[in-house]
């Protein structure tokens, strides 16, 4: 198998072996995960939690149904010859019944294979929403990471730009609701149809297309005469290199229409958009850019990125319009559109704004029995409140008061419940409210 990162059934060469074994002795195992992965131990497990919430949380709103696929899938689904850096990373290994997989490294092409899978089953529009971990294998030089959580909303079966008025909505709303405002973020928009007429104008091959487009992405990332060079090893004649550069630099859709003419689609569908936002009331989110393409060979139409104004973060979001992908794998030709969002830049952008959530740890109780004898008792107290819906954190060995103490503050619990001899006698145990210091005795069977 190709050489990728992973281990694969066969010998590991030496320089992947782990640490040696000495006879009757273990040395320690790396307590790190792989290369480019992350552990979430709680306090980052509290914020991925809560980001993943105000993920579900939106896509409720917007009445999109959760789903979720494989993280492995058939390599093929994956396989496009359009030049993507997507492509060049895939994490990909033959399995030991010899079939080539890979680790997804984006969430479209499995929800394509669900819709075709699905077929006539499913009624029209879907609208489905995933969270779900994607994956690439990057040489390390770089030092990036090889995992990431992708929150991904798809519109399948409109084909009006309605849909993606709708997608960026809702991602809109999802930036209110954690605190960013359109000062702090917008989103770039354009449509791939403009390239297409470019295209058509100087009767170029339509399978340049996702080639071109996957080149242009990276305008701001290459040389310029790189890009030049690119374009012309994939078959555009100079004059058209031109005439596209001279497009990409158009600031506004009057300037873009004068350039297409009013006839095309290009123009129609922006039109369209920025209008449905102006409904919708994020008109102030969104500009014309019609250098931005993104760069998956598949959008076929309007393309939006979402990226912070202060200009210091990589783009937080990204989606468009695909409406051949699902036919590109044998399915019917549905009109469709998405976007997907990472879970590390919008931390990132969350530190620097300084508004990140404090989260802390949630527990209403702790239950201690004051003698080894009691232990029973406790857990009784412990499972008739966990029965009212009343979290617990039950101590499970004799610890002296000065323990329990710490570890209430530590965990963060509203009240001590002590189980003791005198009291339980008496059916009884005695509550302590941690963040007054009141005490009282309460019935056990008036406990709440
Ligand atoms: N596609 C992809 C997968 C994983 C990461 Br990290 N970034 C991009």
């Amino acid at each position: 198998p190709s050489e990728n990162g992973s281990g694969g059934g066969g010998e590991r060469s030496a320089s992947l072996a782990g640490p040696p074994v000495i006879e009757n002795s273990v040395q320690k195992i790396d307590v790190n995960p792989p290369k480019g992965t992350r552990d979430f131990p709680p306090e980052e497990m509290r914020l991925r939690s809560w980001l993943f919430h105000n993920f579900r949380e939106v896509s409720r709103l917007f009445g999109f149904e959760e789903v979720d696929y494989p993280v492995l899938e058939s390599e093929a689904l994956f396989i496009r010859k359009a030049g993507e850096e997507i492509r060049d990373q895939l994490y990909c290994f033959e399995d030991r019944g010899n079939r080539r997989v890979a680790l997804r490294p984006e969430l479209t092409p499995s929800l394509a294979r669900l819709v075709i899978q699905k077929g006539k089953s499913l009624s029209l529009p879907l609208k489905w929403f995933a969270i779900g971990q994607c994956w690439r294998y990057e040489r390390m030089t770089r030092g990036r990471r090889r995992e990431h959580y992708q929150w991904n909303m798809d519109i399948i079966g409109v084909p009006e730009v309605t849909a993606e008025a709708e997608l960026i909505s809702s991602i809109v709303t999802f930036f209110k609701q954690i605190g960013i405002s359109a000062s702090d973020v917008g989103f770039k928009v354009n449509s791939r149809k403009v390239l297409q007429e470019i295209l058509r104008s100087y009767s170029l091959s339509e399978n340049l297309f996702a080639k071109v487009c996957v080149i242009i992405d990276k305008i701001e990332k290459i040389p310029i005469d790189e890009i030049k060079k690119e374009l012309n090893s994939v078959g555009m004649p100079q004059e058209g290199v031109n005439k596209l550069l001279e497009v990409l630099s158009i600031k506004s859709l009057s300037e873009l229409e004068e350039i297409l003419g009013g006839a095309g689609e290009a123009i129609a569908d922006l039109k369209q958009l920025f209008s449905l936002a102006e409904k919708f009331g994020y008109s102030e989110w969104i500009q014309f850019d019609a250098s931005v393409v993104r760069g998956l060979a598949y959008y076929t139409g309007i393309v939006f990125e979402g990226f912070d104004r202060a200009g210091k973060l990589r783009a937080i979001c990204g989606g468009g319009r695909y409406d051949h992908l699902l036919s590109t794998f044998g399915g019917d030709d549905l009109p469709a559109c998405g976007f997907g969002f990472g879970d590390a830049v919008i931390i990132e952008l969350l530190k620097e704004k300084g508004i990140l959530p404090e989260l802390i740890p949630q527990v209403e109780n702790i239950v201690c029995a004051l003698d080894h004898d009691l232990q029973g008792a406790a857990a009784t107290v412990a499972t008739m409140l966990r029965e009212k819906g009343q979290s617990i954190d039950l101590v499970l060995e004799s610890k002296p008061l000065k323990w329990v103490f710490k570890r209430a503050a530590r965990i963060n619990a509203q009240r001590l419940i002590l189980v003791g001899n005198t009291e339980w006698k008496k059916g009884m145990v005695s509550v302590k409210i941690l963040s007054s210091g009141e005490q009282s005795e309460i019935k056990i069977d008036e406990l709440e």
